[in-house]
């Protein structure tokens, strides 16, 4: 059983003594208090009392973000009522439940929580307070890193570690020693001299972030449940039974603080009269600190520093929740005292959660520009880390499982920093049984082909049907556009999805979904104002056929065929209907078909759409500057938009520059593009694998007649001698290799053919030339040699008359 859990008795009408402020017990409360007042306030420390409890278990169903709330919500209705403020409310109590899988232990003084502050006009509020109490107008303090790990109580008696405990509730702890003392960091001795004869030493035990990582990919290895965070994980390592298991985690210790203190005969070292003096001492002892600490003499130092460690918080090897400011001098420490659960002369000021729960509302899949079938969660949108999320990447089924979430379920989301949002763990605790395990589709959203991995064994399933699934080709024809292919700025993701694969949404993080379903719809309606959700007169969402069926086409496009055509996105302030109805997204969740290529929307006050009769701005802009980024564009940017796997632009850049065009390109055996510096075998592999597929060859002619451009540009000191002509080349000639006469051809202008048809000009005759040969002489092609090829590149057809032709052949 838990110490802790034990409920919090709400104040009876007789009961005298609330807490003061400053923690003393003032005489009654003579106040009435509202019984509504009184209702919140049994809930709020009964649920607070709870989830400390479950955070003690490492189980949290709150996230920290909505555990604060609560907490701040029972501080001020407490200020508010101050006969409310009962010594055993949360709000005088600290942290976490002792539990009776370890032998209590007592501190021989309170181990104390921070007051925190989450804004940095609280955090001025606080220091203008400690200044005035002070009488000061400028104080020395410190500013530390808070360190997000599980505090800690060393004792150490003449410099010998004795006995480690855990904060607990504050005045008792779980004895941890066996396990404390296998943390590296942590001496057993204290080094040097001049230690005191018992000192409770605290500090933090974190999991470096680094270590963390690695322990969660063997646990996954093993086929155990990673840990939710490096919090967690070092809470869980510490509190084991056995210390073996404690010793195999990395663990470390850093110390920010001191408890009670008796000094022997010799009393304090001189410099104990501060913070900065006790770390100094500490250090000089051999016990860890932080690097990052530092004495400040102003406030405007302290958020200097505060900005700086936001923007480095990833850069600690220890996760850090916020900055802890402390007045510097013992003196005034002691001046300013303390309240029953945080010292005065100390603040918290905490940065935004990077862990935030939400509801899982479904997973869909996406479907990838290679066909790839990703899982992901869409979740009711939420504020992490400075940006609103809705949704993550599952990545694959198997990261489905082993992550356990069920649709429905309230989930942790972290986004830490710049890094991708993630869903790291359903919150189990929470679930009521309506929740429903995630399937992976069989069949593609998109296209309705059979889904199958690329090859055996692959954890990730594909759709096969490259040619023509809207979603893959949405995705190509985004990439198309993208800045490291063609890089059309009015070709991005949205108009992608528009011309390929209309049923899809963009959400507002920019990022795309399926056409939802009318329950989701109705979600997003669900604080809405009445408007409607404009789809067409029947309620059903306006039909939209695809524009492209190949990206084939894309460069064809003419405004009628855009005509049409409408993204789905978010209410956006100038789609506002005239009855002022509509709102932003964030305030009715409306969706509306934008007529993006068009032009803008016009709305009846009945909500319809009234269609402009001519098409806008946007559509002739995005026309134009198809045609003229597909005209301008050099060839390597072609190569790399026409989504060849493995060809980024490094590859292309080489080949373009080897091989001078996209013809070149095509003819050349996989040895000659393997060859290529910054190709291999794998890229030349796949090089000649794409231009199999009839329907890629008709991209590049599609394209070629659209004005995309093929080649690199034209090499003046070259004359266009072979235009228009097909040239052969069989057998091994001397002055060329097989390639670099087929570059020589092309480079003039000329198409190097890889077999001999009537319609072949030319066919250039070398060494053992075989059956090519004998072909043209069945078809009456003419044949040259090596001259005769040298003098045709030089001269053009008139270099070779046909009599020559004929002699060569004698
Ligand atoms: N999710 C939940 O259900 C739940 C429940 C309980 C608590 N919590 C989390 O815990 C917090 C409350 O816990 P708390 O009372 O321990 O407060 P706290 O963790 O916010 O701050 C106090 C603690 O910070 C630590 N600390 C780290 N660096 C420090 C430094 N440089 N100097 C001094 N101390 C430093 C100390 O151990 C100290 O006890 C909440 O704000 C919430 O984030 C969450
Ligand atoms: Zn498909």
């Amino acid at each position: 059983m838990l110490e802790g859990t034990s409920r919090p008795r709400w104040p009876s009408t007789g009961d005298v003594g609330a807490v003061r402020d400053d923690g003393g017990v003032s005489e009654s409360s003579e106040q009435t208090i509202p019984s509504q007042a009184r209702q919140r306030w049994q809930e709020l420390a009964e649920r607070i009392t709870e989830a400390r409890a479950e955070y003690g278990r490492a189980q949290p169903t709150l996230s920290d973000a909505e555990y604060d709330a609560l907490f701040h919500e029972l501080v001020d209705l407490e200020a508010a009522h101050t006969g409310l403020r009962v010594p055993e409310s949360p709000s005088q109590t600290v942290g976490d439940p002792v539990t009776n899988d370890f032998p209590a232990v007592e501190h021989r003084r309170p181990m104390q929580s921070l007051e925190d502050v989450f804004s940095l006009e609280e955090l001025r509020e606080w220091a203008e307070r400690v200044h005035a109490e002070a009488g000061r107008t400028s104080l020395p303090m410190t500013c530390e890193l808070k360190v997000d790990g599980l505090a800690a109580n060393l004792t150490y008696e003449n410099g010998r570690l004795v006995q480690a405990a855990t904060r607990g509730n504050g005045r008792t702890g779980d004895g941890v020693l066996p396990n404390i003392r296998t943390i590296a960091n942590i001496p057993h001795r204290l080094q040097g001299e001049g230690h005191p004869a018992l000192i409770e030493i605290r500090g933090e035990v974190y999991f470096p972030v680094a270590a963390f990582e690695r322990l969660n990919a063997s646990l996954v290895e093993a086929g155990k449940a990673p840990f939710a965070n490096p919090r967690n994980s070092a809470a869980g390592s510490l509190r084991q039974k056995d210390p073996r298991v404690t010793a195999s985690r990395e663990l470390a210790f850093v110390a920010h603080g001191v408890g009670d203190v008796v000094w022997g005969p010799e009393g304090a070292p001189p410099e104990w009269t501060s913070m900065t003096g006790l770390f100094a001492a500490l250090d000089a002892w051999g016990v860890p600190i932080s690097p990052y600490t530092q004495q400040v003499s102003s406030m405007a130092e302290v958020e200097r520093l505060i900005a700086h460690h936001g923007e480095h918080r990833h850069d600690v090897e220890h996760e850090i929740d916020g900055v802890v400011v402390k007045v510097d001098d013992f003196a005034l420490q002691r001046q300013l005292g303390s309240t029953s659960r945080v010292p005065r002369w100390a603040v918290a000021y905490k940065f935004p959660p990077e862990e935030v729960n939400t509801t899982l509302l479904d997973i869909r899949v996406h479907v990838g520009r290679t066909g790839r079938v990703t899982p992901f969660g869409m979740m009711e949108p939420v504020l992490v880390a400075g940006s609103t999320v809705s949704l993550a990447t599952l990545h694959n089924a198997s990261e489905v499982k082993r992550k356990g979430v069920l649709i429905g379920d309230t989930v942790v989301l972290r986004k830490a920093g710049d890094v991708i949002p993630e869903i790291v763990a359903p919150v189990v605790d929470l679930r009521d049984g309506t929740e429903r395990e995630f399937v992976m589709p069989t069949e593609c959203p998109s296209c309705g082909s059979t889904l199958a991995p690329a090859k055996e064994g692959d954890v990730d399933l594909r759709c096969p049907n490259a040619r023509s699934c809207p979603s893959q080709l949405a995705e190509r024809v985004a990439h198309i556009g993208s800045r490291g292919a063609l890089d059309i700025e009015a070709l991005g993701e949205r108009a992608a999805i528009v011309l390929a694969e209309p049923d899809r949404v963009v959400d507002e993080s920019g990022v795309v979904l399926r056409l939802p379903s009318p329950e989701w719809i109705n979600r997003q309606k669900a604080a809405e104002s009445g408007a409607p959700v404009v789809f067409g007169d029947d309620g059903a969402p306006l039909p939209q056929e695809p524009v492209l069926s190949t990206e084939a086409e894309l460069f064809d496009l003419t405004p009628e065929r855009l005509k049409d055509t409408y993204i789905w996105a978010k209410d956006r302030d100038w789609v506002k209907g005239k009855d002022g109805a509509r709102g932003r997204w964030e305030e009715n969740g409306l969706l509306v078909p934008e007529l993006y290529f068009w032009s803008k929307p016009q709305f009846a006050p009945d909500g319809s759409i009234a269609k402009p009769s001519q098409p806008g701005d946007n559509t002739r802009k995005f026309l134009k500057e198809l045609r003229d980024k597909g005209a301008s564009q050099p060839l390597w940017r072609v190569l790399v938009a026409l989504s060849i796997r493995h060809v980024g632009p490094t590859a292309a850049r080489a080949l373009a520059t080897e091989l001078g065009s996209i013809d070149a390109i095509r003819v050349a055996d996989e040895e000659r593009l393997a060859a290529v510096d910054g190709v291999g075998p794998t890229i030349a592999a796949s090089l000649k694998a794409w231009f199999e597929e009839d329907w890629h060859l008709e991209i590049i002619e599609r394209w070629a007649a659209a004005g995309v451009r093929m080649a690199e540009e034209r090499d003046e000191s070259v004359a266009r001698t072979l235009e228009g002509l097909t040239v052969v080349v069989t057998g091994s000639l001397e002055g060329f290799t097989r390639d670099s006469a087929k570059e020589a051809i092309l480079i003039r202008g000329g198409k190097a053919a890889g077999s001999v048809s009537k319609k072949t000009d030319f066919v250039v005759v070398g060494d053992n030339a075989g059956s090519k040969e004998a072909k043209a002489r069945e078809l009456g092609r003419p044949i040259l040699d090596e001259n005769g090829f040298v003098a045709l590149l030089e001269g053009g057809p008139e270099a070779v008359t046909p009599a020559d032709a004929e002699e060569e052949q004698e």
